[in-house]
């Protein structure tokens, strides 16, 4: 289903978990920020509105959206987030650089995900061009900063229920939520 047959801002309050123990981490690129601000102010919105304490969303600022890949593992390596919502915009260009920054971020975020126990959510527009943006960050198709918050109270519940479901009976319990990313090794949790 494209985006033109839905809403980005449309969800269910009543159909999300209890979102106010959680603690969210936001990181904004500064690319395009007329459209960033516009899409970190949907996901803020959207946080508040199911009573998340504003003191509960800690928000780090980087350059472009390349950047979101070591801002986000910074964030969940430090701040004991139960989520994190990576805000980008990136537009057509000139040249293949479009190509190349969508892949990149494309594939650092989704290596932090299976690398790290903290979720971190896909907020970036790769658009054609800053109308698509516009139309995306609080115009006619809504607000994907509001669907990707929305995405974080979902993915942070799936996280505390498999933790809780998981038996620790044998080992302690993980004290963090963010397990530390081994230097150049794979994921190893501290006892
Ligand atoms: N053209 C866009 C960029 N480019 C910058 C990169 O994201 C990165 O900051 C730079 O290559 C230095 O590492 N970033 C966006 O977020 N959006 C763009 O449209
Ligand atoms: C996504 C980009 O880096 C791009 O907007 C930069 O523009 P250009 O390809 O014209 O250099």
């Amino acid at each position: 289903m494209a985006t033109i047959n839905k809403n980005l801002s449309e969800y269910d309050k009543n159909a999300l978990p209890n979102a106010k123990e959680f603690r969210f981490g936001i990181v904004v690129s500064e690319w395009n920020e007329t459209i960033t601000e516009g899409l970190y102010s949907g996901a803020e919105a959207a946080l508040l509105d199911n009573e998340v304490p504003a003191e509960n969303i800690i928000r780090w600022n980087v350059p472009g959206s390349f950047e979101l890949i070591y801002g986000s593992k910074k964030m969940l390596q430090t701040q004991k987030v139960d989520a994190v919502i990576a805000i980008g915009c990136v537009i057509q260009g000139e040249t293949k650089h479009f190509d190349f920054v969508c892949e990149g971020v494309t594939q650092g975020i989704k290596d932090l995900n299976v690398q790290t126990d903290i979720p971190v959510i896909f907020c970036v527009l790769t658009d054609n061009t800053m109308q698509q943006s516009i139309e995306r960050s609080g115009g006619i198709h809504g607000n994907k900063g509001t669907e990707a918050a929305i995405a974080a109270i979902k993915m942070a519940y799936i996280r505390q229920q498999a933790t809780l479901a998981h038996d620790f009976s044998n080992q302690n319990l993980l004290t963090s939520g963010a397990a530390q990313l081994g230097e150049g090794s794979p994921l190893e949790l501290k006892e």
